[in-house]
């Protein structure tokens, strides 16, 4: 019995089909940078390959020929959840969009959250992440005295991203950097991300240890109680303000407030619904920015071409435009670039199959967790010749936004799976993007970003176990010209339209 807990149980459907191939041991969770050992079994076992964690068996898909076949051409079949018990059950209570199981509710939700993050719906606040992107470059700017100064950008490129979807999800923001929001935020973010990766907790995949307290349930229940608690009072704020009369700016909280009888959302609906965009925007949004700065300060010759690009199309007097992706592609493939060689999510979110399925004469059973494997896809050199080195040019030629890409016939086409694939890919792309844009082109625009001497900036290892941030590294922001300050002077005099929250709250 104990050496059957310990091997891969092999099984097969009526007609003998047999599980993808995979190691002969039966694990009880895979250890820190997982990446690495499913690109070494990819290597033994080819691109559809399974392994058994506990009771739960994973399919790893590290093709995107696969990847289409079955993520989105057969959606109706691979586009569940595993109900994981620390992510799932404790932390989002099978809610968040992310967390739902595929069906009505999840429809539904997904449905509400989309009226704000449609193409279209972006145009109603970008005036706000413009405005939110000149904050960032004048904080680094100041806070970076000049250039004189090594700046760590994480609180910087945190704010930038948690007050984008403030706005989008309260139509509120924050004042500074050091504020006790943004901090909170910051801090489940980083706890959830720690908390929620597809392989390490070992009570995911051992059932009987769910009965047992130990340190990381009750990690997990106090990151459950911090979000319905914050994000609950902030619903809760918008709400007295509509009841108060006040002129409360299109935002998230009052579509769930104003619908929330006919949609029939409780208030768990309610916190989650909202919740999820600064769980699932913030972290992700401010990581890409990291990872972004990290390669940037750590390629020089990319940013000698990207600044000789901004210089002859756009110059020193304005900065980029909002719309102005399409006249920049150097920049554009930087951000493409970064996504591909750092997506914060290796696995992206894990799938979850709600039928029995047949691939190729292999078995795939109800209720397995399917595995997008990015980092084995994002390092394919038949799509990406030398792989692993920081390249922008090979998207130089690619004008596609991201959500155009995905629905390319050709899947090798694809620009990256960044935003995961099918029909749970991510809602937010097209303001993440967006957000993305106007951040880095702007942060290139103003400043050489500069590596300290005798601080080298690691970019192997990381931080999080689901999503994944640089270890902490200091870089220089030195400006590029004597007239930066002044322009982002009269930048920043522009009106955003969003409510700065009460500072009683601090
Ligand atoms: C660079 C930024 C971002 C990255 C890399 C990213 C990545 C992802 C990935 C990989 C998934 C899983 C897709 C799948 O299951 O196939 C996802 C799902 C999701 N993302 Fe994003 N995301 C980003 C920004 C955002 C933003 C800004 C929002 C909200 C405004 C958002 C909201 C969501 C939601 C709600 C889901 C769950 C979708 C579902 O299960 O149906 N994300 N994201």
């Amino acid at each position: 019995r104990v050496v059957q807990l310990c091997l891969r149980q092999e099984i097969t459907d009526k007609d003998g089909h047999r599980l993808p191939p995979g190691p002969r041991l039966r694990y009880p969770f895979l250890l820190r940078y997982p990446e690495r050992v499913l690109q070494r079994w990819k290597e033994r076992y080819g691109p559809l390959l399974s392994f058994w964690l506990g009771n739960q068996l994973f399919v790893v898909i590290s093709d995107p020929v696969i990847v289409k076949d079955l993520i989105v051409t057969n959606g109706s079949t691979f586009s569940g959840r595993k109900q994981y018990f620390i992510k799932n059950q404790t932390i989002l209570h099978g809610l968040a969009v992310t967390g739902t199981q595929y069906g009505d509710k999840w429809r539904q939700h997904r449905r509400i959250s989309m009226t704000l993050l449609f193409p279209s719906a972006i145009n109603s606040y970008s005036h706000v992440i413009d405005y939110e992107a000149s904050v960032l470059v004048r904080s680094l700017h100041q806070h970076g005295q000049g250039g004189k100064v090594a700046v760590n950008p994480v609180q910087y490129t945190g704010r930038f991203a948690l007050n984008n979807m403030l706005t989008i999800s309260y139509g509120t923001r924050t004042d500074t950097s050091s504020d006790i929001l943004i901090q909170r935020a910051l801090e489940f973010g980083n706890e959830f991300m720690e908390l929620t990766g597809p392989f390490n907790n070992m009570v995911d995949f051992i059932p009987m240890l769910q009965w047992l307290p130990s340190p990381i349930k009750s990690r997990a229940k106090a990151v459950s109680k911090g979000l319905f608690d914050t994000y609950g009072a902030m619903i809760e704020r918008v709400r007295e303000r509509m009841n108060a009369g006040q002129d409360v700016p299109d935002c998230l909280a009052k579509t769930l407030i104003s619908s929330q009888e006919q949609e029939k959302l409780d208030q768990e609906d309610m916190c989650m619904l909202a919740a999820v965009f600064t769980l699932g925007g913030v972290h992700t949004t401010s990581s890409t920015l990291q990872w972004f700065l990290a390669l940037i300060a750590s390629h020089p010759e990319v940013q000698v071409r990207a600044h000789a690009e901004l210089d002859a199309i756009v110059g020193r007097d304005s900065w980029p435009s909002v719309d102005g992706k399409q006249n920049l592609p150097y920049v554009r493939a930087v951000i493409k670039e970064v996504q591909r060689l750092h997506s914060p999510f290796w696995m992206a979110t894990p799938h979850c199959t709600t039928a029995e399925f047949v691939y190729n004469g292999m078995y795939i059973p109800e209720g397995t967790v399917v595995i997008m494997n990015c980092y084995a896809m994002h390092h394919d050199p038949v799509r990406y010749p030398n792989p692993w080195a920081f390249d922008p040019e090979r998207y130089y030629a690619d004008t596609l936004s991201s959500a155009e890409s995905s629905r390319l016939p050709d899947p090798m086409q694809r620009d990256h799976f960044a935003f995961g694939a099918g029909r749970r890919i991510c809602p937010g792309m097209h303001v993440a993007e967006h957000s993305l844009w106007v951040a880095v082109s702007r942060i290139l625009w103003a400043f050489n970003i500069e590596a300290v001497v005798d601080e080298p900036i690691n970019l192997e290892e990381y931080e999080g176990k689901s999503g994944r941030t640089p270890l902490p590294f200091r870089v220089k922001f030195v400006p590029r010209s004597a007239r930066i300050a002044e322009i982002l002077e009269t930048r920043e005099s522009s009106e955003t339209g969003v409510q700065a929250r009460e500072p009683t709250e601090e």
